[in-house]
C-alpha cells in the first residue's frame, strides 16, 4: 500500500509503516494531482484541499484521512461518489484548543487573574471544543452561555452526555464579556457561518469586551474586524484563525491584543492523536490491523510542573490560587510568548513572503515547541493550599498528592 502523507504529520512513519510499502511525505500546501498518480492512501492536513482537480490523476486511491477537526477543505461529496473512504480525526486536539483559550484568558486578565472568575462567558459552536471550553470554564465559577442552534435544536446532549441548560441567540451570546467562537466554517445548511459574526454585532459587545476566534477565519471577516475595532477600540481581539489564510491582513494583526497562526490546537497529544485516529480509521474502513502504539507511546513523559507559590503571595488563598493557576496554565502553554513570535515572524519578511512566513511559524511551532496538554501535566500538591490545588484540578491539570 502506497502512502502519501503531509510532511507536518507526526508519527506517520511509526504508525502506518506495518500497513505501508511506501510512505512519502510532501509539503501539503503544494501537493498537485501528479504526486497522487499511484498512491493508495492520502494523508493530509487543513492546507490541502482535496477537490476535483487534486484528484484527477488519483485512480489508485482508496482512502483519505485529514488528521484535523474541520473538513472544511475536503469535498467529501466527491469522495463518497468515487468511493473513496474517509475520515477526519474529530476532537483530537479539542483539549489544546481549551488549553489555549485558557491561557489567553489568564494572560488577558495578567493584573488580576481572579478577576477572570467574574467574567460572562459566551460559546458560539459547543461541539468538540466548545463543549470542553464550556465546561473547563464552568468548573472554574465562570458563568458561561452558549450559542449552538444546530445543537439546541437537535436536543443534543455534550460530549459528557450533559444537556446544555444555557442556550442563547448569538445576538444574546455578544452581551458577554468575552465570546470564544469554536464553530466549523460552512456555506450551506440552515445555519451557515461563512461571515456569521457582523461588525455591527461586534460592536454590540459590552466596553472592553473579548472576542477569541479559534474556530475558522472565515466566520468573521477581516473587514467586519476592522471595522469594528476602528468604531470601537476598546474591544479586544485574540485571534489564532484569519480571513484568508496564510496571507492575513497585518492590520488587523496590528489591532489584536493577540494573535497566533493557527496554532491553538497544537499540543503534541492532539497533533499525535490525529495521526493515530486515521490510522485507526483505515484499520476499520480498508480492514487492516489495528495499530499497537497509544498517544502515550509516541510521546516523553511530562516532568512535574514548578510553581513558585512565594511568587503568588499568600494573602488572599483565591487570589493566590489563581494567581498560580495563571503561572501553572502560561507556563505549559504560552499564548504570548507564540504571539510575539508570529508578529516577528510576519514582520520579518516583505509582503509577498508572509504566506511563506506563516507556514513556516506553523512547522516551527510543531516542530519545536513541544506543548504539551494540561491532563498530561503532573503538579505536586505538596505546597500548594488546598484552594489552589483545587483549582489547578478543576482547570485540567493532573494533580497529585
Ligand atoms: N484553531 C485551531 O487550531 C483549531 C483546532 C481545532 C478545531 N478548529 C476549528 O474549530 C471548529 C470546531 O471544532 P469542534 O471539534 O468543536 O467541531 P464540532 O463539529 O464538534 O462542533 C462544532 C459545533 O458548532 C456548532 N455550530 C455549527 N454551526 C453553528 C452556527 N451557525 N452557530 C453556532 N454554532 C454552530 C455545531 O452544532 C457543533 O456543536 C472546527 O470545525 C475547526 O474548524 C480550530
Ligand atoms: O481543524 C483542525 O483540527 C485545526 O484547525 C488544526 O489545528 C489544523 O491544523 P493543520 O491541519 O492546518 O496543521
Amino acid at each position: 500500500m502506497r502512502i502519501l502523507a503531509d510532511e507536518n504529520m507526526p508519527a506517520v512513519a511509526r504508525l502506518f509503516a506495518d500497513v505501508a510499502t511506501e510512505i512519502r511525505t510532501v509539503p501539503g500546501r503544494t501537493l498537485t494531482p501528479e504526486q497522487l498518480a499511484a498512491v493508495d492512501v492520502l494523508l493530509v492536513r487543513s492546507v490541502t484541499r482535496v477537490d476535483a482537480a487534486l484528484l484527477a490523476q488519483a485512480s489508485q486511491l482508496r482512502f483519505v484521512g485529514t488528521a484535523t477537526i474541520g473538513t472544511d477543505h475536503i469535498d467529501q461529496p466527491l469522495l463518497q461518489q468515487r468511493q473513496i473512504a474517509f475520515a477526519s480525526a474529530p476532537g483530537c486536539n479539542a483539549a489544546g484548543v481549551v488549553d489555549y483559550v485558557l491561557g489567553a484568558l489568564l494572560a488577558q486578565y495578567a493584573d488580576n487573574p481572579a478577576a477572570l472568575a467574574q467574567a460572562r462567558v459566551a460559546v458560539v459552536g459547543a461541539g468538540n471544543v466548545g463543549g470542553r471550553l464550556t465546561t473547563r470554564l464552568r468548573a472554574l465559577g465562570l458563568a458561561v452561555m452558549v450559542c449552538d442552534p444546530p445543537r439546541e435544536q437537535a436536543c443534543l446532549p455534550d460530549q459528557d452526555g450533559v444537556s446544555e441548560p444555557c442556550f442563547v441567540s448569538l445576538q444574546e451570546a455578544f452581551t458577554a464579556d468575552i465570546v470564544c467562537c469554536h464553530t466549523p466554517y460552512t456555506r450551506a445548511g440552515d445555519w451557515p457561518t461563512h461571515h456569521m459574526i457582523s461588525a455591527d454585532l461586534l460592536q454590540q459587545l459590552p466596553l472592553r469586551a473579548l472576542f477569541l476566534n479559534a474556530g475558522r477565519g472565515g466566520v468573521v471577516s477581516s473587514a467586519a474586524l476592522l471595522a469594528a475595532t476602528r468604531a470601537r477600540p476598546d474591544l479586544r481581539l485574540v485571534l489564532d484563525v484569519w480571513d484568508p489564510e496564510p496571507d492575513l491582513p497585518l492590520a488587523l494583526l496590528e489591532r489584536a491584543v493577540m494573535g497566533t497562526g493557527h496554532i491553538a490546537g497544537y499540543s503534541a497529544e492532539g497533533r499525535v492523536r490525529g495521526t493515530l485516529m486515521l490510522r485507526q480509521a483505515l484499520a476499520e474502513k480498508l480492514d487492516l490491523p489495528p495499530p499497537e502504539l497509544k498517544v502515550q507511546d509516541l510521546l516523553p513523559p511530562v516532568p512535574p510542573l514548578r510553581l513558585d507559590s512565594d511568587a503568588a503571595g499568600a494573602e488572599q488563598p483565591v487570589a493566590q490560587a489563581w494567581q498560580l493557576l495563571q503561572q501553572a496554565v502560561l507556563q505549559v502553554c504560552d499564548p504570548l510568548g507564540d504571539d510575539a513570535r508570529f508578529r516577528a515572524a510576519l514582520h520579518a519578511v516583505p509582503a509577498a513572503r508572509r504566506g511563506q512566513a506563516f507556514d513556516q511559524y506553523r512547522k516551527t511551532y510543531a516542530a519545536e515547541r513541544d506543548r504539551r496538554e494540561l491532563a498530561s501535566v503532573p503538579v505536586e500538591r505538596a505546597g500548594l493550599s488546598a484552594t489552589a490545588a483545587d483549582l489547578l484540578h478543576r482547570a485540567g491539570f493532573a494533580v497529585h498528592s
